[in-house]
């Protein structure tokens, strides 16, 4: 698993300068940076910048947001297999969105390889005091990037006064109250107090940052096939903070899976004739709390089950669905835990969900979970 930081931050806030120091703070660790840089214009200056012994790729002529995708999945995924590296640094422009960059950098083909660890956002001091001059829309990017950043970094403190810096700190809690603040001169920050959660934590637990912050990213695999309309009336369940989802869906009836694309309310899908692995990599705001597209099919069917039963509608996680289910098969109220006594639970449900009107691939698809925490249950009471 890679480390990513992007840094984020409008044009001349100083991001090339920490990115600089952020390079030489890895290599006095030991770790091996990579970068990606996104440059407006096609010529890359800032890539000058960084030492030849580091792996860099330049996404010239356009934005990370709005170039085209698979150019940037070509040089994120020729980056990824063809150097070493530890942690992938992505300087973007200023003129991106931290959602569209984050939706352009976790591919579904690569997504599980990365672990995001933080969008750090570059602020110029002086210049954000006098954002009211800025036209609206650029305005509105530049909070986006301040409101979706987990680090600001209030860079060029050397420009204003005290009293300056007291008003911009307190606007930027307003606007995001969640990210750690850092004043810098010359982007000098405590590089070791931003990566402290990189020691610590190990590949497979969800970054410290995705996990406590706001815009993070998120990697469901599929284990089953799903119908399309399944897919759509997860997507319709989910909270308006779940920005993007894209990835391979494997529906029941064909051979490859399907790339599928979510984006604000729209959905796409697309024939895909290799095999895949089915995952999805979903984008948002407290994103860890969505339900799993298994999460939502499965309560939808312990609702028909169970109707009117409080605590059903209650279960968000697969945790607490497999909890709940497991309760259910042990009947814990009244039975000894034995395997005879979860058997003729296991078919009272199945029983159950045979006469429920449900379509063949809900029924099956049930009926499958009910098998699989039957035999994780009885491997544990016996
Ligand atoms: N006074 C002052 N100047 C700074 C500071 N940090 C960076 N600069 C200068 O600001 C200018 C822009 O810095 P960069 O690091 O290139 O900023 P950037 O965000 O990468 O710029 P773009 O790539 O154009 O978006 C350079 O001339 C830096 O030397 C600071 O803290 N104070």
């Amino acid at each position: 698993m890679k480390y990513v930081y992007l840094l984020s931050g409008f044009l001349g806030s100083g991001k090339t300068t920490l990115l600089v120091k952020f390079i030489e703070h890895l290599k006095n660790k030991g770790l091996r940076p990579a970068v990606i840089m996104n440059e407006l214009g096609a010529l890359g200056f800032d890539s000058e910048a960084v030492e030849g012994d580091v792996p860099l790729r330049e996404l010239l002529d356009g934005c990370i947001c709005c170039s085209p995708a698979e150019k940037t999945e070509a040089q994120i995924q020729q980056i990824l297999y063809q150097e070493e590296f530890d942690v992938l640094l992505i300087e973007t422009t200023g003129a991106a969105h931290p959602v569209a960059s984050l939706d352009v950098i976790l591919s579904p083909l690569f997504a599980d390889q990365f672990d995001l660890k933080g969008i750090l956002t570059v602020i110029d001091a002086k210049r954000f005091l006098q954002r009211d001059t800025l036209p609206i829309q650029t305005k509105a990017l530049y909070l986006e990037q301040i409101r979706h950043a987990h680090t600001l970094i209030v860079n060029k403190t050397d420009l204003i006064n005290e009293e300056e810096l007291s008003e911009l700190q307190f606007t930027l809690k307003q606007l995001n109250n969640t990210a750690e603040i850092i004043e810098a001169q010359h982007a000098a920050i405590d590089f070791e107090q931003l990566t402290s959660s990189t020691k610590d934590t190990t590949p497979h637990l969800p970054s410290r940052i995705g996990k406590e912050l706001r815009l993070g990213s998120r990697l469901d695999s599929l284990e089953h096939p799903y119908p399309q309309y399944v897919v759509e009336e997860w997507v319709q369940s989910l909270p308006d903070s779940v920005y993007r989802i894209k990835g391979y869906v494997q529906l029941p009836s064909t051979t490859h899976p399907h790339l599928f694309q979510y984006s604000y309310g729209m959905t796409q899908w697309m024939a895909e004739d290799v095999k895949v692995k089915t995952q999805l990599v979903l984008i948002g705001e407290n994103i860890k709390t969505a339900p799993s597209l298994e999460a939502f099919s499965l309560k939808s069917l312990l609702e028909l089950l169970y109707p009117g039963r409080d605590r059903v509608s209650e279960l968000i996680t697969m945790t607490e669905i497999h909890q709940f289910l497991d309760e259910e098969l042990l009947d814990v109220r009244t039975h000894p835990r034995t395997r005879f006594n979860l058997e003729t639970k296991r078919n009272q449900i199945e029983e159950k969900v045979k006469k429920l009107d449900c379509s063949n691939w809900q029924e099956k698809h049930f009926l499958d979970f009910v098998t699989k925490r039957y035999e994780h249950l009885s491997t544990h009471s016996n």
